[in-house]
């Protein structure tokens, strides 16, 4: 968990790298879904446009059908749940470990998401000034151009912004009440990443062959 820009994604893939866990990013299913023009992703394009958070029904939905392929392997959930309900329907399917929170300060996201670049098909996201593309403007593996998300809008992020505050900080009481709420707090990836990682040590092995734990 965490607010929009707050390196959810980047984390993410680090963790995957370490700890083999099956990924599920709320958002890049969503922009699967919007690209694909499934009945998800036309209803979902509106909310995302405006800044708002996908009706609950829908988003659970989708990720409930999402996890049930992964039933078999530990996984990551990356941007869900996103608010009480949507928590609640999940406590209901599956019993959840950990939750990590990454707390980075809004002034810190709104520089951040100005400079996100991402390659729509793979998800991969890059950033112009912490981890800039080989060549600016493509994609480092496959060469296709990348572009910037429409929601990373100055005004569409304050939206964003403000529907953390209203409906997902509530999430986090929720699973500090449960006991399981981790908060990292920082401004700097490379620095929150090390304390990440040696939670998750304590949980699971490192499966990578890589010994340095602060590299990407
Ligand atoms: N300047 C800077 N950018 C970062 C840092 N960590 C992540 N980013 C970039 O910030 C943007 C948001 O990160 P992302 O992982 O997509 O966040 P999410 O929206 O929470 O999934 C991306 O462009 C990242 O490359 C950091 O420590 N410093
Ligand atoms: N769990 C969710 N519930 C409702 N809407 C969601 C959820 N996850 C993603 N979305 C929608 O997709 C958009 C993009 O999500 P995401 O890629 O996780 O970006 P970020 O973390 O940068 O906000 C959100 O602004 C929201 O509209």
């Amino acid at each position: 968990m965490g607010p929009p820009g707050s390196g959810k994604g980047t984390v993410s893939d680090r963790i995957l790298k370490h700890f083999g866990l099956k990924h599920l990013s709320s958002g890049d299913l969503l922009r699967t879904n919007m690209q694909r023009r499934t009945e998800f992703g036309l209803i979902a394009k509106t909310f995302i446009a405006q800044g708002q958070l996908v009706p609950d029904d829908v988003i659970t939905r989708l990720i409930l059908q999402e996890l049930k392929d992964l039933d078999q392997h530990p996984w990551l959930l990356d941007g869900f749940p996103r608010t009480v309900p949507q928590a609640e329907a999940l406590d209901k399917a599956y019993q959840i470990d950990s939750v990590i929170d990454l707390n980075v300060p809004f002034d810190t996201i709104k520089q951040r998401l100005t400079a996100r670049w991402i390659h729509p098909a793979s998800g991969r996201v890059y950033n112009t000034e912490f981890s800039p593309p080989k060549v600016t403007g493509i994609d480092d593996l496959t060469g296709e151009p990348l572009v910037q998300r429409d929601d990373d809008k100055p005004e569409t992020v304050m939206k964003r912004l403000k529907a953390y505050e209203v409906l997902t900080r509530p999430v986090l009481n929720y699973y500090r009440d449960k006991g399981v709420l981790e908060t990292f707090s920082g401004t700097e990836t490379n620095k929150i990443w090390p304390h990440v990682y040696a939670f998750l040590q304590t949980k699971l092995p490192d499966v990578s062959q890589k010994e340095a734990a602060s590299q990407r």
